[in-house]
């Protein structure tokens, strides 16, 4: 069970927008989460709290990019990115996916640190679990392994989880 105060600081500071980037999503904007300094610190100590020992952490382009830098410099960890496609030079390996508003792809550079690896993934949404769902995909490709899956937000309906069967999976706030 996490903590009230993670919990209660990620609700206070999370804005909804209706209808964007289309008609019909409820946007969940995180940033103003990140905007405050203290609410960043208690989110990237709770991602990186919640998990066993790891090597490095990963995050998915582009939100997951805020939270996973914050969160291997705080470990003293690798940082791995997980990139939409077509973005990473030479040898990639690619996993296609469906969101909540689309489809895309993400890619990973599968050398950057040694096979059996410890991973720990983080993002700032969970909806559908496509995105984190292709990303884990990624890193078992690379031969590391998925300690655990960090999100911020986990959006309840979307069913996500399901998407990720045998994840130990963290969510600071669920909605
Ligand atoms: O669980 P899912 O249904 O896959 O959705 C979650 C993903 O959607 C958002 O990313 P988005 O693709 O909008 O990209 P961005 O980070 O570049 O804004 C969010 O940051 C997650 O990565
Ligand atoms: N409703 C939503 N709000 C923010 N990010 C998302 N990613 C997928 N669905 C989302």
């Amino acid at each position: 069970m996490e903590s009230a105060s993670a919990r209660e600081l990620v609700l206070s500071e999370l804005v909804t927008v209706p209808d964007f980037p289309e008609p019909g999503i409820r946007f969940r904007d995180l940033t103003p989460a990140f905007a405050n300094p203290h609410a960043f610190r208690v989110i990237v100590d709770t991602l990186t709290a919640k998990c066993g020992a790891i090597d490095a952490v990963a995050g998915v382009e582009a939100r997951g990019f805020l939270l996973a830098a914050a969160a291997a410099y705080a470990t003293d960890t690798s940082l791995l990115a997980i990139r939409k496609k077509g973005k990473l030079p030479g040898s990639v390996l690619t996993e296609s996916y469906d969101l909540e508003y689309g489809n895309d792809a993400l890619e990973i550079s599968p050398d950057h640190a040694p096979p059996g690896t410890r991973v720990l993934l983080v993002d700032d949404v969970l909806a559908t679990g496509g995105t984190l769902a292709a990303a884990a995909r990624l890193l078992t490709r690379a031969e590391y392994v998925v300690a655990g899956v960090g999100v911020v937000l986990e959006l309840a309906e979307l069913n996500g989880r399901s998407a990720l069967p045998g994840q130990d999976i963290h969510a600071i706030l669920t909605l």
